[in-house]
């Protein structure tokens, strides 16, 4: 449960479990203060002067209680405040009434007169958006070189939805304790932080069981035991074949970027499925991948009959029409797991539920109902099959995908900077790899056909999502500027070594 990330809620049940079994909530606040000024001198070891800005509560509580340890260690400190520590209550009074003065109220700050701004306004308790007094000072704070640490979450930034509520603090660095919040990830939340670093303030993971997070952070420990890799006395057929359907003649490329990725992923065969009119076409740019003609319904059933096609990408330049219903339809019929990208999702904007119908029936005859289908849109496709959950701003993004995924029985992998997949149970995974190269035409085909992979090779389809979507972010970080879409499969031989490495 390493990856699982706490929303604010479940973070303050994970601090009220630990002190009800015996932990005073002081405690924790000072442990937290430690791990912050550990963190300042690591990160920012010749800052002088150093401004502490506390909020009204516990996060507040923090700076006050970094603020004395960093004064004792010889550092240059002042507390700039909203309220004096009279009017505080509860582990932030503690804290700063042990700071040796009062503060000063938070209209003298000034940026510029330090080396380091400590950000301690608001944290898990955000209830509202920042302004007024506050908010003018963030901006002030924000246009100011000086470096900023965030205690918990950059002030302004709410820890469930990565929202910006009216204006937020831009951190270099973040703080925060036990686990990561979705926030931390979740855009606009996750440029605010800077880098984050997740403090261990001695809560124990065991009260993990109690609260049941249903949010994690898409990393291999996720998915790394859903992944095979060949056995010695292995065959290809124990790897799986993959098949990706191609569009005509002018729009094959897209295909076969999905099929060669699906290669590297490690199908142990990939078939591109073409049209006649674009037969000769891929066939002149194909080599380890395999082509099949196949121009109608009947003949994809037929060659789906064969049960080691076990996985199937539909959608990426294959037109949006009738016959892309028409294959999804035989497909979702079949007992090969499906991946619909592009036109494919496009091809149900008028008809959305005769797709999750055939995704529920395909589900309920696979063992314990698990999900036949991965759905890959970006924001616009996604918009297509789900116009109400798209307009409802104030929702968090891993519970948008969350309930489009009940509604599909399907996985969904939202794509975007901060990518998510979700599953019909309520799992949802936020993605830490990537780079905007990844914005690069045809990016999105190559990830269908990692997903591919994935599937043929047997991993369960939430886990297959997730690891497609690391690894292809992983590759783009592997292979830095100047990324395309054909340098993804390339880099796939570091990445799988990387994962080896652990
Ligand atoms: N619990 C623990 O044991 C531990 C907790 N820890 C720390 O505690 C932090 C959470 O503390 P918290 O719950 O007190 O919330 P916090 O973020 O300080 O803000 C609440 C205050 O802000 C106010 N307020 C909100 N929005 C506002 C706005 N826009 N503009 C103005 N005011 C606004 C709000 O007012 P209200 O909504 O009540 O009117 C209330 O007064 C957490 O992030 C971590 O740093 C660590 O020490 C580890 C142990
Ligand atoms: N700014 C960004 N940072 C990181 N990843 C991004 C960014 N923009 C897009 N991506 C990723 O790039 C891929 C683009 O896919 P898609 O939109 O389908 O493009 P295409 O249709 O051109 O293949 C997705 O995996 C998406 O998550
Ligand atoms: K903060």
């Amino acid at each position: 449960m390493s990856a699982a990330l706490l929303t604010p809620a479940e973070m303050a049940r994970a601090d009220a479990l630990t002190i009800a079994a015996g932990t005073p909530g002081i405690l924790l606040m000072e442990r937290a203060a430690a791990a912050i000024v550990e963190a300042i001198e690591a990160a920012f070891p010749d800052a002088v002067r150093v401004a502490c800005l506390a909020g009204p509560g516990n996060n507040g509580g923090d700076a006050w209680a970094a603020a004395a340890i960093l004064q004792r260690r010889g550092r240059a400190v002042a507390v700039f405040r909203l309220q004096p520590p009279e009017k505080l209550s509860g582990d932030a009074a503690i804290a700063a009434q042990a700071f040796g003065n009062e503060g000063a109220p938070l209209a003298a700050f000034r940026p510029e007169a330090f080396d380091l701004v400590v950000d301690g306004l608001f944290g898990a308790g955000l209830s509202r958006a920042l302004e007024g007094e506050v908010a003018g000072m963030v901006d002030r704070l924000n246009a100011d070189p000086v470096p900023v640490l965030s205690i918990d979450l950059p002030s302004g930034i709410s820890g469930l939805t990565g929202e910006r509520l009216g204006m937020a603090v831009t951190a270099t660095a973040t703080v925060t304790f036990f686990r990561a919040k979705p926030g931390h990830w979740l855009e606009p939340g996750r440029s605010h932080c800077g880098s984050v670093t997740v403090a261990d303030i001695g809560i124990a993971p065991v009260v993990l069981d109690a609260i049941g997070p249903r949010t994690f952070a898409n990393e291999p420990a996720l998915w790394r035991d859903q992944l095979r890799t060949p056995a010695d006395a292995g065959h290809k057929y124990d790897r799986g074949h993959a098949v990706v359907v191609s569009g005509g003649a002018a729009q094959t490329g897209a295909a076969r970027l999905a099929a060669t990725a699906a290669l590297r992923g490690g199908a142990g065969l990939v078939t591109v499925l073409s049209p006649s009119s674009a037969v000769l076409v891929n066939a002149t740019h194909l080599t380890a991948v395999m082509l099949k003609r196949c121009d109608d319904r009947a003949t994809l059933t037929e060659l789906l009959g064969d049960r080691r096609l076990n996985a199937l990408v539909l959608g990426p330049g294959f037109g949006v029409g009738a016959q892309a219903r028409d294959y999804a339809e035989a497909v979702l019929a079949s007992e090969a797991r499906l991946v619909l990208d592009a036109d494919g999702i496009t091809s149900f904007a008028e008809d959305p539920a005769a797709l999750f119908a055939l995704a529920a029936q395909a589900a309920d005859r696979r063992t314990k109902g698990e999900a036949a289908m991965v759905l890959t849109p970006h924001a616009g496709e996604f918009k297509r099959l789900f116009p109400d959950l798209a307009a409802a701003d104030a929702m968090a993004k891993p519970e948008t995908a969350r309930q489009a995924a009940a509604r599909a029985r399907s996985i969904v992998l939202l794509k975007g900077r901060d990518t998510v997949i979700a599953a019909p149970d309520g799992r949802a995974a936020i993605n830490t790899t990537g780079t905007p190269w990844l914005a690069t035409a045809g990016s999105g085909d190559v990830l269908s056909g990692l997903v591919a992979a994935a599937l043929a090779q047997g991993a369960a389809t939430f886990e297959a999502a997730c690891a497609a979507v690391w690894m292809h972010g992983k590759a783009a970080e592997m292979f830095g500027p100047g990324l395309i879409a054909e340098d993804l499969p390339a880099m796939l031989p570091k990445v799988f070594a990387r994962l080896a490495a652990g």
